[in-house]
């Protein structure tokens, strides 16, 4: 039972220095803090139960972040959770259509990655009300009102409240790809040490950044494959590096290496642009696959009309909660395409285990082509950290929706007067 008045909102700019070591670097984001804007609410309900929201950013970008999850905050104190999901599809649209705040979106960039924030917050706190993960509060949900927490606006001519219904249906792990070993910031020694290591625990998917510099490209990409061997997958990531004849022609020289995929070849917004290259590169065997940076249901609807992607990563930080997440998996069932989430952040594999484990087991109904990315860092400062066996995703017991960080963990990483950065800050200042 849902119970509680939201009697406090805190918000708190979180970051580790996550660039010190090269990790999470790729040809466009070379120095990457992983951060977060981490969101906690709370209830005057006698249960103390709190429900607590991130957003993924990267260093600096967290204020920005921040000032916005303030700037929403009124939409959610003093609401009774009861009436915010009884009513979600009417409270998330509230939200994304605040009058003032609108106009610096609409449902994109800043104040897009605060409302989910704020919205993976509630959907946490419900989860632990309900004493489930928030995989398992999703599959129990009558159709109906799974089906009422999505805002069809503007989606209408794809799915409609009808079709979602009927694409509702009713299992061990769910399979991973690691990113983990080949970040662009790793020298060659690395890359191979990470990739045996990987190779020891089972991993048989792997995903390189690419995108910077041909040549150092050719002899990454050689070093993994001879380790992998011909068998295993391959996937590529150029992070937005190329426009789109650049994409063409480079991945026409990449091709040799047998990549799955190319993730984000050019700019996230351009739709045709996708097109053109997938056009040009499903020839060749290489699928186009994006979605960490698509704005929005309304992005994903158009990617999916010009069938401009063969593989569509959601984000559970990107996209506005579970809510939207809901719409896009829907649409995704419908064109037939699968969904291999994005997860390359600080918390990002802890959420979104939660969206594929429900897909598969209402949406989509199959593992075909489909796998979640996994990241291996920062999950000791997770409270419910993510279960990696045989290179799969075990499905989370814990109630909520794992993302609750350690306090301590926090403390010590928030900007600027945590300890960590403390230390660091002045060093990077001489
Ligand atoms: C800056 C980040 O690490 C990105 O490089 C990362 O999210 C990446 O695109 C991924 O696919 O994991
Ligand atoms: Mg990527």
């Amino acid at each position: 039972m849902v119970r509680g008045r939201i009697s406090r909102l805190s918000v708190r700019d979180v970051r580790f220095p996550t660039s010190l070591g090269g990790h999470g670097a790729d040809a466009m984001h070379t120095d990457p803090d992983y951060s977060a804007a981490y969101v906690v609410i709370e209830t005057d309900a006698e249960d103390g139960i709190k429900g607590c929201g991130i957003t993924f950013t990267l260093g600096k970008g967290t204020e920005v972040v921040v000032c916005a999850v303030n700037a929403l905050a009124h939409h959610v104190l003093n609401k009774d959770l009861k009436d915010i999901v009884g009513d979600f599809r009417g409270f998330y649209r509230q939200l994304t259509s605040d009058g003032q705040l609108r106009w610096i979106g609409p449902e994109k960039g800043v104040v897009h990655l605060a409302t989910a924030a704020v919205l993976n917050a509630v959907w946490d706190l419900w989860a632990k009300q309900e004493g489930k993960p928030v995989w398992k509060l999703l599959v129990d949900m009558d159709p109906r009102m799974l089906v009422s927490c999505i805002d069809f606006r503007y989606i209408t001519d794809v799915l409609t409240e009808e079709d979602a219904l009927e694409k509702q249906m009713l299992a061990q792990g769910y399979p991973a790809y690691t990113t983990s070993c080949a970040w662009l910031g790793y020298s060659d020694d690395t890359l191979k040490q990470l990739c045996a290591q990987a190779l020891k625990d089972g991993w048989t998917r792997f995903k390189v950044k690419v995108g910077a510099d041909l040549q150092d490209d050719m002899r990454r990409c050689q070093i993994i494959r001879d380790m992998i061997g011909p068998e295993k997958t391959l996937m590529m990531d150029a992070n937005q590096r190329w426009d789109v004849p650049e994409a063409v022609e480079w991945m026409s020289k990449l091709a040799k290496f047998k990549p799955l995929w190319i993730e984000e070849p050019t700019s996230p917004d351009d739709i045709l642009g996708h097109a053109t290259i997938s056009k040009a590169l499903v020839p060749l065997g290489i699928g186009i696959a994006t979605g960490e940076q698509c704005h929005n249901r309304v992005i994903f609807k158009q990617l999916l009309q010009a069938k401009a992607l063969q593989f569509l990563q959601i984000d559970s930080c990107r996209l506005g909660s579970v809510n939207e997440n809901l719409s896009v998996l829907l649409m995704a069932k419908k064109f037939e395409i699968p969904v291999c989430p994005h997860a390359g952040g600080v918390g990002l594999c802890e959420l979104v285990q939660h969206l594929i484990i429900f897909d598969y087991i209402s949406v989509s109904a199959s593992l075909e082509n489909r796998v979640c990315e996994y990241v291996d860092h920062l999950h000791e400062h997770f409270k419910y950290p993510v279960m990696i066996q045989r290179a799969s995703y075990m499905p989370p017991k814990d109630p909520g929706y794992s993302t609750e960080m350690k306090e301590e963990s926090v403390k010590k990483h928030q900007y600027p007067d945590g300890e960590v950065w403390k230390k660091l800050l002045p060093a990077q200042e001489n």
